[in-house]
């Protein structure tokens, strides 16, 4: 299997996007992450398509945005947290990529979004009950894509740069 591409996937507030970033500038590769191209596609931000399109509205583009991405050769991605919900999303990844499944408490993930208001799932009474409700949902998923799991909880970000890259070696460049 060709696996140009590294992708980043898991639950809201794991570290996709800040590990997804530090990552590709270590392995010098271009970084990309949907939300962001998402956001610069449409000029508004993703809480704004949540609340003009609705989260299926925001879903179709995220498709469309990982159909686009995963065309690109030698590139690391951070997807939103969602995108495996999709089958053909989850086909998209597995297809040239070393999938990386960040894990991480989720009490460590409220601390980390207690004050974001970026994240329209979590703008409710209940972010525990609704971050638990997503993990049930998502889990199988997350872990039927990953190449490499891990967890992002309790290790400084560049740690985890540095052990996801050692494990990218050993599988794609063994
Ligand atoms: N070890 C760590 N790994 C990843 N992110 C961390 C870590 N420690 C703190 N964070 C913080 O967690 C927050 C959420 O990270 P983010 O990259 O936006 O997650 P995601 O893209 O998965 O939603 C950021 O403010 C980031 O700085
Ligand atoms: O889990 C989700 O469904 C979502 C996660 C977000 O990305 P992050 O995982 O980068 O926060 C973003 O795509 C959107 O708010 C929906
Ligand atoms: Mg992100």
């Amino acid at each position: 299997m060709r696996r140009e591409n590294i992708y980043l996937i898991g639950l809201m507030g794991t570290g996709k996007t800040t590990i997804g970033r530090q990552l590709a500038k270590s392995v010098k590769l271009p970084f990309y992450d949907t939300d962001k191209a998402i956001e610069e596609s449409t000029g508004v931000d993703i809480p704004t398509i949540f609340e003009f399109e609705g989260e299926e509205g925001f879903r179709d583009r995220e498709q469309k945005m990982v159909q686009q991405l995963t065309q690109l050769k030698g590139i690391v991605l951070a997807t939103g947290g969602g995108t495996v919900l999709r089958e053909q999303n989850r086909n998209m990844l597995k297809q040239n990529g070393f999938v990386v499944y960040l894990q991480c408490p989720i009490d460590r993930i409220l601390e980390r979004t207690r004050r974001d208001t970026q994240r329209p799932l979590l703008q409710t009474e209940n972010p525990r009950d609704r971050l638990e409700g997503l993990h049930k949902q998502r889990e199988p998923h997350y872990l039927a894509c990953a190449d490499f799991t891990i967890d992002t909880g309790t290790m400084p970000s560049k740690a985890v740069v540095n052990r996801i890259l050692e494990e990218y070696r050993a599988t794609v460049n063994p």
